[in-house]
């Protein structure tokens, strides 16, 4: 190569493998079928192009000049040529079921609110809004294989494939032309033939394996699959990821031990291959796995987008960050990204041709994955140990020198029309809105019995509470004095069902909350259907609990012994504690997080004890108060407990309570001199269940519509 004179700045961060490791490789490339890296580098010298220069801040004149890239292409003329490809594979070929096209590509991200309107409001300032760019005016397309796309920390990866894949957040804005196989396509569309896999694994982990699947299939295949053409699926899955050994093993959680992090990821991708997706989205898919599980689950991937497993083969794009070498040469074709704009695209085998001309080939034993980013990322200046540092002018010549070299990418935003109709027809309906409810729910069932201990608890400490309150007030008897016990009686079971029941549910949401915003964002169900699910698991677990109370307490302490008042105040207490879950379901959908919930529960719960009629009696609440009557479900219980109770209660006086005018013979008389008879019986159940209905409504739309 003549390009002596092109001297990298950058040997000092080039990576040498031993011999050892470049037997490896090429062991690795005869495995795949894939060159080995002495046929990539054998039409260079490239070592001697890579001497550091004397001051590692001085380019070569032939670098740092203008006329750089003219040169440089006079150069690599004598050089293999290379013909700008999108990929490896015929775009028009059969294998290929999807092409996806973007052209002049701008993601931005708006100004956070609050800091635009302290902006606009300095007088001093003229305002001009500021809104980050993410990508910059980038084109490109994917047509089947396996892709990579690489770039240094913060260079857009995750965002490239949050654009494609329409996840991107509410607060950005894209500008520029997207195409599914020629035609414009938005979430709902993609999301019936393409599948996401996130970076985080989040799934189920009391669950195995094959039931976490079994779950999916059930919800994600059309409802035109029978039971055992979805177990068929299942199993042909579990194969081809390599999960089939630990199928009933339990997904598991940070306390209990289930299959390893390489077999979550697994799980994961395998969701979304269940029904065989066209399209499969994965963000860095190797992080957090060693590189023996690494290489493994790329390998799966190849096969995959090789159509080497049982299912058809699926066009998958990876980002990825700084792939090892056997990884980086499993993939087909690669998009090289740096702030935001892209340096390469095209096959990966292309790519070292074109760092090749630019000027930069790859050393010997040296990454190639390595190398690309090495060359693109400016070294950090380190003082301690005098890394040799680049100015953003030679940085930005070298990334200019690479894009340079490759011919314009003409882009074709019709192209894979004629896919269309294959893609149209694999559009089938998913299970109705009923069926997804029913299989949510036994999910919903699955998982809480799983965790019985939790509802052994909730139940004992129930019977708990029952016999300390019922003791307390033990045998309360007819005479005057127990009037004054009877109100702390009841207002205390009120109270005790009403925490209890909120307590129970008020990490319902929030711990499941990323869970089941991932299902939904792919598809999976509906939220409406995921909320009737859960808030019927919710109330059918829940309803032993007051019943039980009930049972245990009215007799302990003796209310009035009729068939109808204890069926009425065991009813009270189930919409008492109805109520209250309500309430703590509205506050865990709308606070998000389990933090937040925990912090504004008590609060709401403290405002319904206050106003609970007991501390105040409904008559002499001032009229400013009057608004927290509605938000406290204590109070309607406490006075429809103590309506159903006073009513027909004969009392006992003695001549003592006789001669000092103080005795109440009635428990109407009661009911009067506390101001109860505001409101009947009726009243109270219709406010409570008034009361349950709005909560859920609104813990609904929270559920729904609050996705940040
Ligand atoms: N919603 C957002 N609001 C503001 N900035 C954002 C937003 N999303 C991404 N960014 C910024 O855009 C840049 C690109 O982010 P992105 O997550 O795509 O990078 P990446 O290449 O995937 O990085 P990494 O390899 O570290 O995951 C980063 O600087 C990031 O801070």
């Amino acid at each position: 190569m003549e390009s002596k004179g092109v001297e990298s700045p950058r040997k000092s961060s080039v990576n040498n493998y031993g011999d050892t490791e470049h037997g490896s490789f090429t062991r690795h490339y005869d495995d795949t079928h894939l060159p080995t890296l002495n046929e990539e580098e054998s039409t260079n010298d490239y070592t001697t192009n890579l001497s550091v220069p004397g001051n590692s801040n001085e380019l070569p004149s032939s670098f740092s000049s203008a006329s750089f890239t003219e040169q440089q292409h006079r150069q690599s003329s004598t050089l293999k040529p290379f013909e700008r490809q999108l990929s490896i594979l015929d775009p028009m070929s059969d294998r290929v079921s999807t092409i996806l096209v973007w052209e002049n590509i701008t993601v931005q991200v708006r100004p956070n609110k609050q800091k635009e309107f302290f902006q606009r409001i300095k007088p001093y300032k003229k305002f001009v809004p500021q809104r980050k760019c993410l990508l910059n005016n980038i084109s490109g397309a994917i047509a089947g294989g396996l892709w990579a796309v690489m770039g240094p920390s913060g260079s857009g990866k995750s965002t490239l494939l949050n654009t494609l894949a329409c996840r991107l957040d509410v607060n950005t804005i894209v500008l520029g032309e997207m195409r599914l196989n020629g035609a414009p396509y938005d979430n709902a569309e993609l999301k019936r033939i393409a599948g996401y896999v996130m970076q985080s694994d989040l799934l189920n982990g009391s669950l195995t394996v094959e039931e976490t699947l079994m779950y999916t299939a059930q919800l994600r295949l059309p409802r035109t699959f029978t039971d055992p053409e979805r177990k068929e699926r299942v199993k042909d899955v579990l194969a081809d990821l390599g999960l089939s050994h630990v199928h009933n093993v339990i997904v598991g959680t940070p306390l209990k031990k289930g299959i390893s992090g390489g077999e979550r990821k697994r799980v994961c991708v395998g969701m979304q291959l269940l029904n065989r997706p066209q399209l499969l989205f994965l963000d860095e898919p190797t992080s957090g796995l060693d590189s023996v599980t690494a290489l493994d689950l790329l390998r799966t991937f190849h096969a995959l987008a090789h159509g080497k497993s049982q299912a058809k083969s699926v066009t998958i794009v990876c980002s990825i960050h700084q792939p090892q070498a056997k990884i980086f040469n499993l993939f087909d074709s690669l998009i090289l990204l740096k702030a935001g704009h892209v340096l390469y695209q095209g096959p990966r085998r292309q790519a070292m041709d074109v760092y090749r001309t630019a000027g930069f080939p790859c050393p010997i034993h040296t990454n190639p994955a390595d190398h690309l980013l090495d060359v693109i990322t400016p070294p950090r200046h380190n003082p301690v140990l005098g890394t040799p540092t680049i100015s953003l002018e030679q940085q930005a010549a070298i990334d200019e020198a690479i894009i340079k070299v490759q011919p314009p990418l003409s882009i074709d935003l019709s192209m894979g029309e004629n896919k269309r109709l294959a893609q149209m027809s694999s559009l089938l309906h998913n299970p109705t809105w009923l069926k997804q409810v029913q299989i949510l729910l036994r999910r919903t069932f699955q998982e809480q019995f799983r965790q019985s201990q939790i509802i052994i608890t909730s139940l004992v400490q129930t019977i708990i509470m029952a016999i300390l309150i019922g003791t307390v007030y033990l045998r309360i008897g007819n005479t005057q004095k127990s009037i004054v016990r009877r109100e702390p009686a009841l207002f205390f079971c009120a109270v005790n069902q009403g925490i209890f029941g909120a307590l129970m549910v008020i990490n319902s949401f929030p711990v499941e909350r990323a869970l089941t915003l991932r299902e939904r964002a792919s598809g999976t169900y509906y939220a409406s259907a995921y909320f009737m699910a859960k808030i019927i698991a919710e109330t059918l677990i829940q309803i032993p609990v007051p019943i039980i109370f009930s049972c245990a307490l009215y007799f302990l302490i003796g209310f009035q012994l009729t068939a109808g008042k204890f069926f009425l105040f065991t009813f009270f207490m189930l919409l008492c504690s109805l109520a209250a879950t309500s309430l703590a379901l509205l506050i865990s959908a709308i606070c998000k997080t389990t933090d937040m919930s925990v912090t504004v529960l008590p609060l709401a719960l403290e405002v319904s004890r206050l106003f609970g009629g007991f501390f105040l009696a409904p008559s002499r609440l001032p009229k400013y108060f009057a608004w927290l009557d509605a938000l406290s479900y204590v109070k309607y219980t406490f006075v429809g407990l103590a309506l159903n109770e006073l009513q027909g209660l004969t009392l006992t006086c003695t001549d003592a309570d006789r001669t000092n005018a103080s005795c109440i013979e009635t428990g109407e008389l009661f009911i009067i001199e506390r101001g109860y008879d505001y409101i009947t019986i009726g009243g109270c159940i219709g406010v409570l269940l008034g009361y349950i209905i709005f909560c859920r409504i609104f813990a609904y739309l929270g559920v729904r519509f609050l996705k940040s």
